[in-house]
């Protein structure tokens, strides 16, 4: 791994929606075989950079190079072709409510490769092992399946591509102290045993303190400091003062040792 490569570059991002700017002036990147964890209060934009670096939406101004590649000055062809490339875990999930856990899984793969309905279900069957679930989960609709492994149905189809980057939108909101913390280490285990890159928007300072590798925090409509968590922690900003030395962050950082993932994990600071 060359932890100097560069898979995401976004350079003089600008966001506005009507008057609202959003991000002005916002740089990244983000380094292969990474986790970059993304953080910020609510509102600051975290959504909208990853909509932006996968191609979803279209920014006012800046660029987003995502392998190399403007995604959005692509022909079709290439630009499905480095789409295939990048898994997506959305905030809510965004499973089809009337299709099985299987079928939720099957749809990149009868969409973007040659793969008949029967390769596709035993694929299929694959990642949904990989994410963590029962063989019984794969004939489930999501309304059938807790909020934890609704997450790994999503992450599940996610990874249907084999994907080199994954973005992950809050994973573990919602879920208990043991469930986030059982998605944590899957996501830092698929890391290690696929070579992904993880971008990974959270408000959970136990997620930080776990598996990142890097933080990134949105602040001033703008990256305000991508580093260590030693480092970001340093940073003399409010916002970060509160976040990471408030009464949650001291909790989070005091449970870092043995007892990191058993004890109550830190909720999210009020933002
Ligand atoms: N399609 C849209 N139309 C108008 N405003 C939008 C749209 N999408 C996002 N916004 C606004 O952009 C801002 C940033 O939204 P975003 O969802 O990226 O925040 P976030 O940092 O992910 O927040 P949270 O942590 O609460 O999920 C918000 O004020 C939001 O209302």
């Amino acid at each position: 791994m060359n932890a100097r490569e560069t898979v995401v570059e976004v350079r003089g991002l600008v966001n506005r929606f009507g008057a609202q700017t959003v991000h002005e002036g916002l740089d990244l990147d983000v380094r292969r075989g990474e986790i970059l964890g993304v953080v910020g209060g609510s509102g600051t934009g975290k959504s909208v950079l990853m909509r932006s670096i996968v191609g979803l939406r279209r920014p006012d101004a800046g660029s987003v190079r995502l392998f190399g590649e403007d995604l959005l000055t692509l022909p079709p062809a290439r630009r499905a072709e480095v789409e295939r490339r990048v898994g997506v875990l959305f905030q809510d999930g965004a499973l089809f409510s009337s299709l099985t856990v299987s079928e939720n899984v099957c749809v990149p793969l009868l969409e973007h490769t040659a793969l008949n309905a029967r390769d596709a279900a035993r694929l299929a069957a694959l990642k949904i092992q990989l994410a963590g679930l029962p063989p019984e989960a794969r004939d489930k609709y999501p309304s059938e399946l807790s909020g934890g492994m609704r997450k790994r149905a999503a992450l599940a189809r996610a990874l249907a591509l084999d994907p080199d980057i994954l973005f992950l939108d809050e994973p573990t909101a919602g879920l208990d102290p043991i469930g986030a913390a059982a998605f944590d280490q899957l996501v830092r285990t698929l890391r290690d045993a696929l070579g992904l890159t993880v971008f990974l928007i959270t408000h959970d300072l136990d997620t930080l303190y776990a598996i990142c590798d890097r933080v990134a925090v949105l602040a001033h409509k703008r990256v305000l400091v991508a580093d260590t968590l030693e480092a970001v922690q340093r940073c003399d900003d409010p916002w970060v003062r509160d976040y990471f030395h408030g009464p949650r962050g001291r909790a989070a950082l005091a449970a870092r040792g043995g007892e990191r993932r058993s004890g109550p994990r830190a909720a999210p600071p009020s933002v």
